[in-house]
């Protein structure tokens, strides 16, 4: 299917064309050599086109002159762009979505609500397309983004997880992504209450036994909440709206949560406390946090032996953080009394699974954010997020990244990497202390700030830091409004560094402050936690932790030491994970005076086992280790 012509050098439009197609006919047009690109106002003029130009607004004035000088205006189609302005987008919507939510979207748009569909049958109607909204219940696969033939411009999530869209294929099509995070947090949290007192007064199962004719008074004699202890998981949006409430119980409420501030936790009456210390004391564990790898099947044996015996447990976040299998050995030994579930690792979970079979379990098919008031807030929500973004809007809710110019991608790619590992490695290293709150990046360039954007930089840096410890997904477009939405204040600071003009960055550091870390030898004089980095050959390098030098690819996972430096040291490590067949793909060592204080990085393929891990922390050289992943 043609989608432009090409007519002596400039790009003629047909009257239906989206700047999504007119994108991939002019990149799969690579052989035409004369094809020009339209002028960015004259993009700026069809909505349907303007979706992509997101990223425009990243761009530093200069640069933006650079870009529209080069991309010369052309006489192209205004009037075809305006026939492309007039023409209504179309919607599919393949969930029941609030009903104030699809008015809005009627008035924009000509909607298709068809429920129930398999993907084949998605995939035949998505080339039609210009958006689809779903919620969990709908897999949007890679097959729905090349079935929509580059016509599909959003999708929006009508809710917060979007573990059902396929991203990388989303983004690889070009194709925003857009959630709903807030409207359902109160509904969760309620869900979350609900299923705790049920359990605890075996509401479901006495329904249950009373409806099959019988009066057990005696069997269904539940427990007390007040003056229980309840351990929340994850004090962010819901864990916190769930804690306001237990207090209202009368429930003792702790919380742990790496990430949240301690004085947010404490201005509502919670203790933020150590993971094993809330397991510990729980009377009632309730999930809040995101699946996330480090999340996931973090409630397994080795946690439930923690516990005390009888604890209940309620989970309302994704099921996979849970270990399922381990659960029903849990409750089969009684370690765990009672559990009660709204989310499952395979949904809908299979009709023979034990832990729904189970009878001290409580079951429900995912309603955590299922009230008339959260869907409808949600539908709103979800439809002002799709018809902005099919108008070319910056979405604040928008998850996966929009296209970045290419001569801005070209010049900045390695140090977006970098930007994005400083921001992983340093949250890593992050114990707990008061919460994160104060980022401090320092630039180090040749470049005076207005040939430079950092912008995208700090985006990176933010999606670094945020994104292992939440359910938020930042890109360039959302990570000011994400940083924000935590209590993140980022500051950026621009020292100049007499080098090449052609060498936009000569290095990178990252500092979090009033956190405690895992890793004493991170913390620098000024009591932050502080990484720097710089681009070596094209790829990201740590170049000093806390005080200490060192080089080292930062790539896979890695193992800092922290070690008196004398010798034999790397081959003790080295041999340790040689044994249970590690492989080292590089190790470097740095300090500060010679034969004091060492730092060793060592690079790992793949990841050692908790004995291994052991051993290397039993050298007596080893003062401190840590293993983190990139
Ligand atoms: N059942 C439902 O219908 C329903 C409805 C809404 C949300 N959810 C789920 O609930 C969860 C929480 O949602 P939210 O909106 O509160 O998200 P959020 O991002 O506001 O909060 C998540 C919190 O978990 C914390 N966290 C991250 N890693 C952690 C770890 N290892 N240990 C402890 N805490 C950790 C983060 O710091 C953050 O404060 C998500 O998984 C979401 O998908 C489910
Ligand atoms: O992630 C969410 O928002 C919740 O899990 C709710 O999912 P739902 O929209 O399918 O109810």
């Amino acid at each position: 299917m043609a989608f432009a012509t090409v007519t002596s050098g400039h790009v003629i439009l047909p009257t239906t064309v989206t700047y999504s197609s007119f994108r991939r006919q002019f990149n799969s047009s690579s052989h035409h050599t004369s094809v020009s690109i339209p002028s960015t106002t004259a993009i700026r003029r069809s909505r349907s086109c303007s979706l992509f130009l997101g990223t425009s607004l990243l761009l530093t004035d200069k640069i933006r002159r650079r870009r529209i000088s080069r991309f010369s205006p052309s006489p192209i189609s205004t009037c075809a762009l305006s026939a492309a302005v007039d023409s209504k987008p179309t919607i599919l919507i393949t969930e029941k979505l609030g009903s104030a939510g699809l008015d809005f979207l009627r008035s924009h748009a000509n909607v298709d609500c068809s429920y129930n569909l398999s993907t084949e049958e998605i995939c035949a109607k998505i080339s039609l397309c210009d958006a689809l909204i779903v919620r969990s219940g709908t897999k949007v696969t890679r097959e729905v983004f090349e079935a929509s033939n580059g016509r599909l411009k959003v999708v929006g999530r009508a809710g917060v997880g979007i573990d059902n869209v396929d991203l990388q294929a989303a983004t690889e099509h070009g194709c925003l992504v857009v959630n709903a995070p807030t409207a359902n947090t109160i509904a969760a949290a309620e869900h979350g209450i609900a299923l705790m007192i049920s359990m605890a007064r075996n509401v479901a199962q006495a329904d249950a036994s009373l409806k099959a004719g019988k009066w057990q008074r005696n069997k269904y004699v539940g427990v007390s909440l007040v003056r229980k202890t309840l351990a929340i998981m994850g004090f962010g949006k819901v864990g916190s709206e769930v804690a306001r409430r237990a207090i209202g119980l009368g429930m003792n409420v702790i919380a742990h949560d790496p990430y949240a501030p301690a004085d947010r936790a404490r201005a509502i009456g919670v203790d933020l406390v150590s993971f094993e210390e809330a397991v510990s004391n729980a009377d009632f564990i309730s999930l809040h946090m995101p699946l996330t790898p480090t999340t996931s099947k973090i409630f397994n044996d080795q946690t439930f032996a923690l516990a005390k015996k009888g604890i209940r447990l309620i989970n309302v976040a994704r099921g996979g953080v849970i270990d399922e299998e381990a659960l029903v050995r849990a409750l089969d030994a009684g370690i765990v009394s009672q559990a009660a579930l709204d989310v499952f690792t395979e949904e809908p979970p299979p009709q023979d699974s034990k832990l729904v079979k189970h009878e001290r379990v409580t079951v429900t098919p995912h309603l955590g954010a299922s009230t008339m008031e959260a869907q409808e807030g949600v539908a709103i929500e979800i439809a002002e997020a799709v018809v902005g973004a099919l108008q070319g809007e910056l979405s604040a809710t928008a998850v996966n990244a929009p296209m970045v110019p290419l001569e801005v991608l070209s010049e900045l790619a390695p140090y977006m990497i970098l930007a994005e590992k400083l921001g992983r490695l340093a949250v890593q290293l992050v114990a707990g202390g008061s919460g994160i709150k104060c980022v401090k990046i320092v630039y180090r360039s040749s470049r005076s700030p207005d040939d430079l954007d950092t912008r995208i930089l700090r985006a990176m840096i933010t999606k670094g830091i945020i994104e292992p410890i939440s359910s938020v997904f930042v890109n360039l477009v959302n990570a000011d409004f994400a940083a924000k939405q935590r209590g993140l204040r980022i500051s950026e600071e621009r020292i100049f560094y007499d080098s090449s003009l052609e060498i936009p960055l000569n290095s990178i550091e990252v500092e979090l402050s009033n956190v405690e870390s895992k890793f004493a030898s991170a913390i620098s004089d000024n009591g932050s936690i502080r990484v720097v980095g710089m681009v070596k050959d094209g790829d990201p390098h740590l170049t000093t932790v806390g005080t200490f030098g060192i080089s080292v690819s930062l790539e896979g996972s890695i193992i800092l030491c922290r070690q008196i430096d004398q010798p034999g040291m790397i081959g003790m490590v080295g041999s340790l994970l040689g044994e249970s067949n590690v492989n080292v793909s590089f190790m470097s060592v740095g300090r500060t005076v010679v034969r004091n204080q060492a730092i060793m990085a060592i690079g790992v393929d793949e990841e050692p086992d908790k004995e291994t891990l052991g051993k290397i922390g039993d050298i007596n050289a080893i003062d401190e280790f840590v293993l983190f992943k990139l």
